[in-house]
């Protein structure tokens, strides 16, 4: 059997649609659930390996991806979100029942990424959301329980999956959060 990754990718990366346009996501309640509903498809969805993104039980990795915070509303049982460390950069809002993790949002408008929600579509019932696209804090599971030893077996899963994996976010993301810095401290160059 191959490494398993997550639930959602381990059958093979399913493509999204282009003409996607939002949906729901619910917490996993028998009842009163949590719902956020979303007026746009998401972005760059990605695998991360990291301690602090919601996964469900036994999978190592999350899949997480981003949409607009002017575009995510929480729908239903509202009352139910409690933050899960506010020391953190992304705030993550959790139903306080199920523990699934609802959406996450930056606060500081100095961030790169201010603007932005963290999401997980694998609590939709809606298809064609955005594909994940790269994998990253990879070797972060190895500050969870991953033994070493193990890495270079789920990056080579990560590979086949056309997860790419990178140890930090992918390039392009950490172009743009150098971007952003460089044009904060007045360093950035067009050319
Ligand atoms: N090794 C750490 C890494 C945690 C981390 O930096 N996570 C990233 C990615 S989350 C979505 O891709 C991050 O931006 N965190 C900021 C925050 O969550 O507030 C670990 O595994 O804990
Ligand atoms: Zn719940
Ligand atoms: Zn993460």
């Amino acid at each position: 059997m191959a490494v398993a990754i997550h639930p959602s990718v381990d059958g093979g990366v399913k493509p999204g649609r282009a003409d996607m346009a939002g949906g729901t996501l619910h917490c996993h309640c028998a009842s009163d659930k949590v719902e956020v509903t979303l007026a746009s498809n998401t972005a760059h969805n990605h695998v991360c390996g990291c301690s602090l993104c919601w996964k469900p039980e036994g999978a190592p990795f999350s899949v997480v991806a981003v949409v607009p915070r002017d575009k995510l509303s929480v729908t239903a049982n509202e009352g139910k979100l409690k933050i899960v460390d506010e020391s953190k950069t992304i705030q993550r809002y959790a139903c306080a029942d199920c523990g699934v993790h609802m959406y996450g949002r930056i606060e500081s408008k100095e961030h790169p990424f201010y603007g932005l929600d963290f999401v997980h579509t694998e609590l939709s019932d809606d298809s064609g959301w955005s594909a994940p696209g790269f994998a990253a804090f990879v070797s972060s599971i190895i500050e969870q329980g991953t033994p070493p030893s193990k890495m270079d077996g789920i990056r080579a899963r990560l590979t086949e999956l056309t997860l790419e994996p990178y140890d930090c976010l992918s390039p392009p993301l950490m172009d743009a959060i150098a971007t952003h810095v460089a044009k904060s401290k007045g360093t950035y160059r067009e050319a």
